[in-house]
């Protein structure tokens, strides 16, 4: 499923009536009709509702479903926030319908707002969709306040009124209890900041033109998408025919660190794994590791002939940020290997960013927030606030695949394409789950049909490991790393064999 920002989406609909001679009418009686279909499964002709319109089309979008539900008996009325003259042309046509449908409307300035909500069920937040810029302008405001302390189930059209393209930091918008998106997420579903506003959602067709979604850079990457472009494991293969994963990192302090990273590769389809790391954690790890291969950790050994087995390379978990392991990872950058860098490797490489301009493969790095910082010289708050933009426009600056990991973990091509992913949870806020994850996106990245597919693959599988976990036997406050590994054939199993995602899973 595409995501789609506000201006994509009108030129989307810019198309629709242009080039496809769809008119603009069609599609508001289209979205009306679709939202008023998506909402009557919360409804029932006792409930009192009221639409609450403003002044662009996702009024008229209010005013179509008023409409349809009025006509199919339900009890319903409209609350209008603006004179005619101030809504928009086709917003005015859907109001004179609605009142030649003999539909019942309340002026705001002719009531307490407050008082006129008290006997009312269900509020339908018509008010801004993806038109609005900036904070809400009174007197709109004091509206979205007096419909958040009603108590009332609230229930927004396309965007909760007030997240659209709105700095995060100064925010008044609609709480939704549920959100009825037209034909795509906007980005604002999956930031932290405007998220909660949403509530449930669900996403309805109103027939805009398929072919003109696909062309968004955004994609919600989800079981189909897994399913389509993982690579098939044929009878006849040998470990040969995967990949064979060089690991690097591991100190005396944080030898787990590459155990979860090699066991993430395995048990996400690597054909072979050596680990390259200080010979004070080598006991500590082959203790329980059977299927690795070790390397003493020693940059001179790193030369282009000794790397020719191997097909990529995951650096930086649990490397110590000394000057050894600076020089290790300056090698490891010279090496024509694609090559997976996070935790202390991303925070070594933060020192001099130039060097991932001569690198002359692949590329894949896997920051947490404060690490993106590091990485960007921007505050974790601005990433919050624009993590979209940030993460594309780094991947894209400085040519490399980009892992910005969260509670919705953004995956970037250097070309600036994003992938979302909506699967995990907060069990995987814990130390480890990144070390595991390393070893999967390592193990998928030159494997599936793209290296964003590939890496979109591996971060889908870790989430969903960590929900089918939670869901089973762990909760989000016991799971750790090592548990989420041993549910990742359960999640290949999910994934392979059973639809799990009918819509989308947005926590
Ligand atoms: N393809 C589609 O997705 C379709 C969506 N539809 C619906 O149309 C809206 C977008 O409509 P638009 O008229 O462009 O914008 P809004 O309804 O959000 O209203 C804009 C309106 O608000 C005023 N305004 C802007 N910023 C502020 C502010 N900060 N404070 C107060 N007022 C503000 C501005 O002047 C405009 O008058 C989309 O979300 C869908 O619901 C179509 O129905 C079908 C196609
Ligand atoms: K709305």
């Amino acid at each position: 499923m595409r995501c789609m920002t506000e201006s994509e989406m009108y030129e989307v609909d810019r198309k629709s009536a242009e080039d496809y001679l769809l008119p603009t009418t069609v599609l508001m009686e289209n979205a009306g009709r679709a939202l008023a279909d998506g909402l009557k499964s919360k409804l029932s002709k006792e409930m009192r509702i009221c639409v609450v319109t403003g002044p662009g089309n996702n009024g008229g979008d209010g005013y179509v479903l008023a409409r349809t539900l009025l006509n199919e008996g339900y009890a319903v009325e409209v609350l209008e926030t603006v004179t005619e003259a101030e809504m928009s042309t086709d917003e005015q046509l859907y109001r004179q319908i609605y009142l030649k449908y003999q539909g019942t409307l309340t002026k705001v300035d002719d009531v307490d707002v407050a008082a006129y909500l008290v006997d009312k069920d269900i509020i339908v937040d018509a008010l801004f969709g993806i038109g609005l810029t900036g904070r809400v302008r009174a007197p709109f405001d004091q509206w979205i306040e007096t419909i958040n302390q009603s108590g009332k189930c609230v229930i927004s059209l396309d965007v909760p009124s007030g997240v659209s393209s709105v700095a995060a930091d100064d925010l008044l918008a609609i709480r939704a209890n549920h959100t009825f998106i037209i034909e795509a997420p906007k980005p604002s579903l999956f930031i932290e900041a405007t998220r909660p506003f949403y509530g449930e959602v669900t996403v309805v067709s109103i027939g805009l033109p398929k072919k003109e979604l696909l062309q968004s850079s955004l994609t919600v990457w989800q079981q189909e998408d897994v399913k389509q472009t993982l690579q098939k494991r044929e009878p006849f293969s040998h470990k040969g025919n995967y990949v064979h994963l060089l690991v690097i990192g591991g100190s005396a302090f944080m030898p787990g660190s590459v155990k979860l990273t090699s066991t993430g590769a395995y048990r996400t389809g690597a054909g072979l794994v050596t680990v390259m790391t200080s010979e004070e954690a080598l006991p500590m790890l082959a203790n329980g590791l059977n299927e690795v291969m070790y390397q003493p950790l020693e940059p001179e050994a790193l030369t282009d002939e000794a790397l020719a087995k191997y097909d990529v390379i995951a650096c930086g978990m649990g490397l110590s940020e000394t000057a050894a392991g600076r020089a290790l990872l300056s090698r490891v950058l010279e090496t024509k290997k694609p090559l997976v860098i996070d935790a202390s490797g991303l925070n070594l490489l933060s020192e001099d960013l130039s060097r991932l301009e001569r690198r002359q493969a692949l590329t894949v790095l896997t920051p947490h927030p404060k690490e993106m910082a590091r990485l960007s010289g921007l505050s974790v708050a601005a990433i919050k606030r624009q993590p979209f933009r940030v993460v594309a426009d780094f991947a894209k600056a400085h040519q490399v695949y980009l892992v910005l990991k969260g509670a919705m973990t953004l995956s970037a091509s250097p070309s600036g394409e994003i992938n979302i992913n909506t699967t995990g949870n907060s069990g995987l806020s814990k130390g480890g789950s990144g070390d595991l994850l390393t070893g999967m996106v390592a193990s998928r990245v030159l494997s599936d049909d793209t290296p964003l597919a590939g890496i979109s693959n591996a971060v889908f599988l870790h989430g969903l490991a960590a929900d089918l976990a939670v869901s089973d036997r762990h909760s989000s406050y016991d799971l750790t790393a090592t548990e989420v590994s041993d549910y990742l054939g359960r999640s290949f199993q999910a994934v392979l064999r059973k639809n799990i995602q009918a819509s989308i899973n947005i926590k």
